[in-house]
């Protein structure tokens, strides 16, 4: 996912980010299901006095994926690897990771469903038995030798859980969806992130960000300080309702929180295909976006609120989608009669 503009200048904001980021399950706010199993396999795995079985994080970017990993190793009080999928090019450079563990650490692989077939056999028999097969020599004189390896739990994360291999996503003892957070959880992330960056917030403020925050905390928090940045040119040490509305207002975010590019997208499939069916290709095409960033930034959310639906004969405007258009959808459209099926399997 790091092929695309967007997801790329995300990753730019990774050091803004970090200043936000909760250090503790505690701080963490919401995915209260989540945060309880957690809680539960990290204790249980402390008392017994083992590695945690490996966990997978999956869910739409900036939910907190890599926040939990680290969360996870500083709860179980154990060292903390990162790399991610793309970067491991060989076999090879996996078995190095693996073979420097040391007994109990997380090892953590971002985008996990990027990980080059090669890579990921080699990852088979280490999150199976923790051990290493290695082929020495070549030609009939090879041989493999397997080689034991410490106790370790993998934290995988992913936007796309649909694209892990079977046997990879079986191997994942504990596999945890992320969901879009509530209005009153990202009010309380930006109430959070107001005080760790001494911005004067009132909860009007907070509210109005909260709300136009697409459902995600990294959003809610790269609002904040473009809001704060208004604010401070106004003249105002404290953060209202009106203040943020206007900043966001003219930041170009809606009322449901959608951007420019949300709004693109549901007006191409309103204004030239009709409220569709239309494929995904052929919206990628038309918005000049890559397909990845479609399936897996936009539409999420825009699915989450009703205003679209995936089907099996590509993506249609519902009557929500219409209405937040200011749109009548055209005589005899039947857009929101859709296949459940598919939103399901997609999910
Ligand atoms: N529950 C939370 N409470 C407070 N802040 C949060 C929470 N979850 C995420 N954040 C904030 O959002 C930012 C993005 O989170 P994170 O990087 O963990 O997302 P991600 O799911 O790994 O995204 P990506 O898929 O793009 O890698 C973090 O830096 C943190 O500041
Ligand atoms: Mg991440």
């Amino acid at each position: 996912m790091t092929d695309n503009p967007l997801l790329a200048s995300t990753r730019q904001s990774e050091d803004a980010d970090a200043a936000l980021r909760p250090k503790t399950l505690a701080e963490f706010v919401g995915q209260a299901g989540a945060k309880d199993n957690l809680r539960v396999f990290i204790e249980s795995a402390k008392s017994r006095g083992e590695a945690m079985d490996h966990v997978l994080f999956f869910g739409p970017p900036g939910l907190g994926k890599t926040t939990l990993a680290q969360i996870v190793a500083r709860e179980l009080g154990v060292g903390f690897r990162a790399t991610s999928g793309p970067v491991i090019a060989k076999s090879g450079d996996l078995a190095a990771l693996l073979t420097n563990l040391e007994e109990g650490d997380v090892l953590f692989i971002d985008e996990i469903h990027r990980l080059n077939p090669v890579v990921e056999e080699v990852l088979y028999p280490a999150m199976e038995d923790r051990a290493l097969d290695l082929i020495i020599g070549e030609g009939p004189s090879a041989r493999s030798v397997r080689i034991d390896l410490p106790p370790f739990t993998l934290v995988g994360a992913t936007t796309r859980q649909g694209l892990l291999t079977t046997p990879l996503r079986d191997r994942f003892g504990i596999p945890v969806r992320l969901n879009f957070y509530t209005v009153a959880e990202l009010e309380h992330v930006v109430t959070r992130g107001a005080a760790l960056l001494g911005i004067g917030m009132d909860r009007g403020g907070a509210g109005e960000i909260a709300r136009r925050a697409r459902g995600t905390p990294r959003v809610a928090g790269r609002l904040l300080r473009r809001v704060r940045d208004f604010a401070h040119v106004a003249g105002s040490d404290t953060v209202t309702r009106a203040i943020a509305d206007d900043a966001l207002t003219r930041l170009e975010v809606d009322s449901l929180g959608l951007d420019a590019q949300d709004r693109r997208y549901l007006r191409m499939i309103a204004d030239i295909y009709k409220g569709g069916p239309v494929g995904v290709e052929t919206l990628a095409a038309g918005l000049s976006e890559p397909r990845d960033t479609i399936e897996e930034v936009i539409e999420p959310f825009l699915i989450q609120l009703g205003l679209v639906a995936r089907t099996a004969r590509g993506r249609c405007l519902n009557e929500g989608g219409w209405k937040h258009l200011g749109m009548a959808p055209p005589a005899g459209n039947q857009g929101g009669l859709f296949d459940p099926g598919e939103d399901a399997a997609q999910a």
